[in-house]
């Protein structure tokens, strides 16, 4: 019988992959072969962790219309998957307490910025799909992070209230996402140090998934008294 109890939704990209800096570099690259240079400093603070909508519309400093999007988006994330298909491999600890959390029958999501394209890259390259009980992607959402839909609707799908789902995110906008949608956070200092996100909200931050148990979590959604 599944555990309606409590739900773990993950982010996808720095969360279940520690792949920041290969998104770092194709974004530099696709901006400055489009004519508009970016620094790493302007990715971490307006691009990281957000819909492909808002990052294009911040490179090219105009509202991008859905065709151009589609095109535009599939160009960049073509460079990242180039990129990163050598390194792709779970984050350290993820593949122990993905099994722990299946074998207590905890309700389990994805919720991400990403485009299907790359869920499929991720997910399935690292056959990681059959964990989830629900995936919700860009393509589902109307608004992204940090606005709370991804994960509300993660919530709904799962069929667990949002007070008792723990959201494990790197981005600041995943963040503040996940707060805004009334979870507890777990942060995992991948793309910010331990020290950039000591007040980003988040209950416990975490440099990946080794050693960490099912009852941690579950503790921090029952200390949050929900
Ligand atoms: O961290 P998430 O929500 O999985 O976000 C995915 C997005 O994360 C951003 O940081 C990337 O630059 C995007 O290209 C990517 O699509």
């Amino acid at each position: 019988m599944p555990d309606t109890t409590f739900a773990v939704l993950f982010d996808m990209d720095g969360v279940l992959v520690d792949n920041t800096d290969f998104h770092i570099n194709a974004w530099i690259k696709f901006a400055q072969d489009k004519g508009f240079p970016l620094t790493r400093d302007q990715y971490v603070e307006n691009i990281n962790g957000r819909v492909s909508a808002d990052a294009m519309a911040y490179v090219f400093k105009r509202p991008i219309e859905p065709g151009e999007l589609i095109v535009l988006t599939e160009e960049k994330e073509a460079i990242y998957r180039e990129l990163y298909r050598p390194y792709l491999q779970p984050a350290p600890g993820l593949m122990a307490f993905l099994d722990a959390l299946k074998a207590q029958h905890v309700r389990l999501a994805v919720g991400t910025s990403a485009p299907m394209s790359n869920v499929h890259f991720t997910l399935d390259g690292l056959l990681l799909r059959s964990y989830f009980d629900a995936i919700v992607d860009a393509s589902m959402v109307r608004h992204g992070k940090p606005d709370p839909e991804i994960y509300l609707k993660a919530a709904e799908k799962v069929g667990v209230e949002p007070a008792r789902c723990v959201v494990f995110e790197d981005a600041f906008a995943g963040i503040q996402a996940g707060l805004r949608a009334g979870m507890a956070v777990v942060a995992v200092a991948t793309t910010h140090t331990r020290e950039e996100l000591a007040d980003s909200g988040a209950s416990l931050i975490i440099d990946n998934f080794d050693g960490l148990t099912v009852d941690t979590i579950r503790d921090l959604v029952d200390k949050a008294g929900h």
